[in-house]
């Protein structure tokens, strides 16, 4: 059985078949882009799978257990760890505060303002922040930072829940291009190390080509392609999706710097 099953998920809006009947499979330790051009239904699949809309029909089971129907919180505390477009981090609140803050709301403990997070899960709050290279900067705050950093401290955040599942929407979005490969190069690395799965979704092809084990595509709400960087860089109805959209698929030497 696969750690997520999803089996013919579709959401309408009015006479708008955003996501039309897609199927997936994704299996622990493994990193799986999702990918497609502007307006093909990419945030609608991660929307719903993560409890903030409705489906129209389908299932999304994880372990064999039904998500659709759940409300967030509770998709939440079945180990499913969400990081949105926007940085979700406390811009006055050090890095390592926004970590701890992280981990009360895993735990359900109530932060409150007039007893501060600080000496609360300090320990493991700090243990994340190292695992996302970040330990050094516990002290900042996320004010000051660059905003690569900040979306590593996001990442530590959603490691807090202990997620056996990330769901990561365009974690790269406004990052520069060496930022972008050493943010999904970090991503990756945790992916083996905790043996989780991630989906994310991503519009540079260079990382996706460099980093997912797997890629599916999506075009007008429909799944095209599924497979290999290989098998997704050949296929023909791939290239004619992207066609004149200036995105490019040839493969980085190593170590090379993507443009
Ligand atoms: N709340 C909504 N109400 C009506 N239509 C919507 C809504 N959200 C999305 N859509 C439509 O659903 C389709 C898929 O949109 P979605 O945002 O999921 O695409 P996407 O692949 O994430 O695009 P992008 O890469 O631009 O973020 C689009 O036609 C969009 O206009």
């Amino acid at each position: 059985m696969s750690l997520l099953a999803v089996r013919n998920l579709t959401k309408r809006f009015g006479g708008n078949t955003a996501v039309d009947d897609i199927s997936f499979d994704l299996e622990a330790g493994e990193l799986l882009a999702l990918i497609g051009p502007n307006g093909a239904g990419k945030s609608t699949t991660f929307n719903m799978m993560g409890g903030q809309l409705p489906a129209s029909s389908g299932s999304v089971r994880f372990d064999g257990r039904e998500l659709l129907g759940m409300p967030s919180r509770r998709i939440a505390h079945q180990g499913i760890g969400r990081t949105f477009q926007i940085a979700a981090t406390f811009a006055s609140f050090t890095v390592l505060e926004n970590v701890q803050m992280a981990l009360l709301s895993h735990h359900r403990q109530v932060y409150s303002f007039w007893r501060p997070a600080i000496g609360r899960h300090r320990d493991e709050a700090l243990r994340l922040l190292e695992q996302v290279g970040m330990g050094s900067q516990a002290g900042r705050p996320c004010s000051e930072l660059a905003y690569g950093d900040v979306k590593r401290v996001e990442l530590a955040m959603s490691l807090a829940g202990k997620p056996r599942l990330l769901l990561m929407d365009e974690p790269t979005a406004g990052m520069a291009p060496a930022e972008r490969n050493a943010l999904v190069a970090l991503v990756k690395s945790l992916v083996l190390q905790n043996d989780m799965a991630v989906l994310f979704t991503e519009h540079s092809m260079d990382v996706v080509f460099a980093y997912a084990d797997r890629i599916i595509v999506l075009a007008r709400g429909q799944l095209i392609a599924q497979g290999s960087a290989q098998q997704i860089r050949a296929h023909p109805k791939v290239q004619e999706v992207y066609f004149g959209t200036g995105k490019t698929f040839e493969t980085l030497a190593p170590g090379a710097t993507p443009p």
